[in-house]
């Protein structure tokens, strides 16, 4: 992600660029993330006061937790929180941490990197990553319909209440009131784990993208039973359920006299996250009239920026809401927890990071997917600190 930068205004005079870059990290129970700040540090006079302002980019990167030593080796070759102050106690680099891993791997970012891991809550983050977002950069949330994508302009006054719906390993429901005032409301097990979980049993794929780009090829009517199955064709009209509505996911394998090697993978790849999506923007939409809430973002590296999976969720979000509730997605899907507890910094005192004043240039690849994730950036400025 590249995005463009403004200038620091007026009549400024930068002084003694310093190398800097910063680091937070959100370790999942799939995939390890990383934020990380590069760029440089200067003194900049402007009508008389000083002040400090960083300019650079702002990294993502990603790895399989079950790789976490991959991960620590990126880490040290690049350098990452060099620049970080130490705790005091242990002389330690102190790094900010979401994610059960920042738990499960304390021990192993002592040993191996001389970390202190600063831990933040993991749902504290997602939702300061998921405002940060929303109010700081342009063009980042937008509605996928009909293979249609398009931005949302957020009104800065009329964000709240939303429901933050985060797919991960599993699934976290999150109402954001507010900056720091949320509530996680509801969740499911059936999440971007068993979606990958299941798929790799069933199609024996070697990775995540090659199921994704499986289920694109297929065709869910031959692993799924539907209404028009049960129907003899026709539409079961007095409900309104059309003779091509799903009746029951994954119904056709019992009835038909195949063993799973007579399927194909495209089709059970396709059927599988089908299943998956439409459940999760049902509990959605379901967590969402509880609450009285119209507008839900979905966030979560399940989503991978992925047609069919946007596509699915949004039909089953207007479908059960009869078109009174809308899904809305985010173009750092996958990093709001990372980029929560880099935005964290910013509670201990002058030197922080705000990252503000973006112009999004990217354009979405030719098929409507988001670029990969990996090693993807924004470009920005932070000014703080009148000295
Ligand atoms: N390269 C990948 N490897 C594994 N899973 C991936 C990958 N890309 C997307 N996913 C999906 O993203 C999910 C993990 O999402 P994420 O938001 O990182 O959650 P967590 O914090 O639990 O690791 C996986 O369960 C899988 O569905
Ligand atoms: C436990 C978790 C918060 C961990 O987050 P994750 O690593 O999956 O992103 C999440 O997996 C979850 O909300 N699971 C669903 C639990 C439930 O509500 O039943």
């Amino acid at each position: 992600m590249d995005l463009g930068i403004t200038g620091t205004g007026g009549n400024s005079d930068a002084q003694s660029d310093s190398q800097i870059s910063h680091l937070a990290l959100d370790i999942g129970g799939t995939l390890a993330k990383l934020v990380y700040f590069s760029g440089n540090k200067s003194s900049v006079k402007a009508s008389g006061r000083s002040r400090s302002i960083l300019q650079g980019k702002l990294h993502f990167s990603k790895f399989e937790t079950s790789k976490i030593d991959d991960c620590v080796a990126f880490i040290k070759r690049k350098q990452l929180g060099s620049h970080h102050p130490k705790d005091l106690g242990n002389d330690r680099i102190v790094v900010k941490a979401t994610g059960g891993g920042a738990f499960k791997f304390a021990d192993l970012f002592k040993e191996k990197l001389d970390f202190c891991l600063d831990k933040e809550d993991e749902m504290d983050c997602l939702v300061a990553g998921a405002n940060f977002l929303l109010k700081a950069v342009d063009q980042e949330a937008f509605t996928y319909i009909g293979g249609q994508k398009e931005f949302v302009k957020i009104n800065q006054d009329d964000l709240y209440p939303f429901l933050l719906v985060n797919i991960g390993s599993g699934v976290s429901m999150i109402k954001v009131d507010g900056n720091g005032k949320f509530e996680r409301v509801s969740g499911t097990s059936l999440g971007g784990g068993t979606f990958w979980g299941l798929g790799k049993l069933l199609t024996k794929c070697n990775s995540f993208d090659e199921l994704l780009e499986l289920s694109h090829q297929g065709n869910n009517r031959v692993v799924d039973m539907l209404v028009g199955d049960i129907y003899g064709g026709i539409d079961y009209s007095k409900m309104g359920l059309s003779s091509t509505a799903i009746a029951s996911s994954f119904g056709k394998t019992i009835s038909a006299n195949k063993v799973l090697e007579n399927y194909r993978a495209e089709d059970l790849a396709r059927s599988l996250l089908r299943m998956i999506s439409n459940n999760i923007g049902q509990i959605a939409y379901l967590t969402a009239l509880r609450f009285g809430l119209k507008r839900i973002f979905f966030g979560g590296f399940f989503i991978r920026g992925h047609a069919y999976t946007m596509d699915t969720i949004s039909v089953a979000v207007h479908y059960w809401s009869k078109g009174d509730a809308q899904a809305m997605f985010l173009r750092h899907e996958g990093f709001l927890g990372a980029l929560g507890a880099f935005v964290n910094y910013n509670k201990q005192g002058p030197d922080n990071f705000i990252l503000m004043q973006q112009v999004p240039k990217e354009k979405p690849k030719s098929d409507g997917t988001e670029p990969e994730g990996e090693d993807s950036f924004l470009r920005c400025l932070h000014q703080a600190c009148w000295a």
